[in-house]
């Protein structure tokens, strides 16, 4: 089924920096919203439920795998993420553009059933850069940085999988690349094209 909104799947190894990209892309956009997965992970820091995550119980994990309320989930960091199905079809259908802070199984999974979606991989530009971000950022264990760089091996080889790939060196040369590809799909399908709509009118293209 083709919705009115888009739907855009952004997945990178934990700390190159996809949630500081999306974030800082919806303060400019407000036609981007998130969809807000459910995790059987700890919160931390600041989180809190129903903003960063809906935290759930293995149980209650279990009861909506088994419900197949979710579009996809995964086992990241020996942790369950999964997205709901009913909140990303709503939006979407609503016209808003929904975007995914998903890893790279999630990703696979969202393109076989979601076949328009845009997939895009943020890599860090070194290695020793992504072990200091995640060193930088302060809220892992050592033992779960170290986890996370064995995962980001596997997980960088399926870059190659993807739509678009951006490196996140320099911030805000990665923000324009990503702030790009939106625009972008947004022209490109003849219910988005709202906003442009006037041009495409005078070109004989509505
Ligand atoms: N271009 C950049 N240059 C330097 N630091 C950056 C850059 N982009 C992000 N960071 C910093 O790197 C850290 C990791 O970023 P962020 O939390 O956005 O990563 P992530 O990919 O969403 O990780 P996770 O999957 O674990 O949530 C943060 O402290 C962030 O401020
Ligand atoms: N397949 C899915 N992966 C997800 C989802 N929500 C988050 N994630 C990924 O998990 C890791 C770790 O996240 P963290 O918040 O614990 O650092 C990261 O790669 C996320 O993108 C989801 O719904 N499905």
């Amino acid at each position: 089924m083709e919705y009115p909104g888009n739907l855009f799947v952004v997945a990178a190894p934990s700390g190159a920096g996809k949630s500081s990209l999306v974030k800082a892309l919806m303060e400019l956009d407000s036609g981007v919203h998130p969809s807000v997965s459910h995790t059987t992970r700890a919160p931390r820091g600041q989180e809190k439920h129903g903003r960063e995550y809906f935290f759930a119980s293995q149980q209650e994990f279990d009861a909506m795998v088994l419900a197949d309320a979710f579009v996809e989930w995964a086992n990241v960091h020996g942790q369950r993420y999964g997205t709901s199905k009913k909140m990303i079809e709503e939006r979407m259908a609503q016209g808003s553009d929904v975007v995914l802070e998903i890893d790279y199984q999630g990703a696979i999974q969202i393109k076989q059933m979601y076949a328009n979606a845009v997939l895009i991989f943020i890599l860090p530009p070194s290695w020793e850069e992504l072990r200091s971000r995640l060193e930088r950022r302060g809220e892992d264990a050592p033992d779960i940085i170290e986890l996370r760089m064995q995962n980001a091996a596997v997980e960088l080889a399926q870059a190659k999988e993807f739509d678009f790939v951006i490196i996140n060196e320099v911030f805000e040369r990665a923000l324009f690349d990503l702030k790009a590809i939106v625009h972008a799909q947004r022209l490109k399908y003849p219910a988005q094209r709202r906003a442009r709509a006037d041009t495409f009118e005078a070109l004989h293209l509505a």
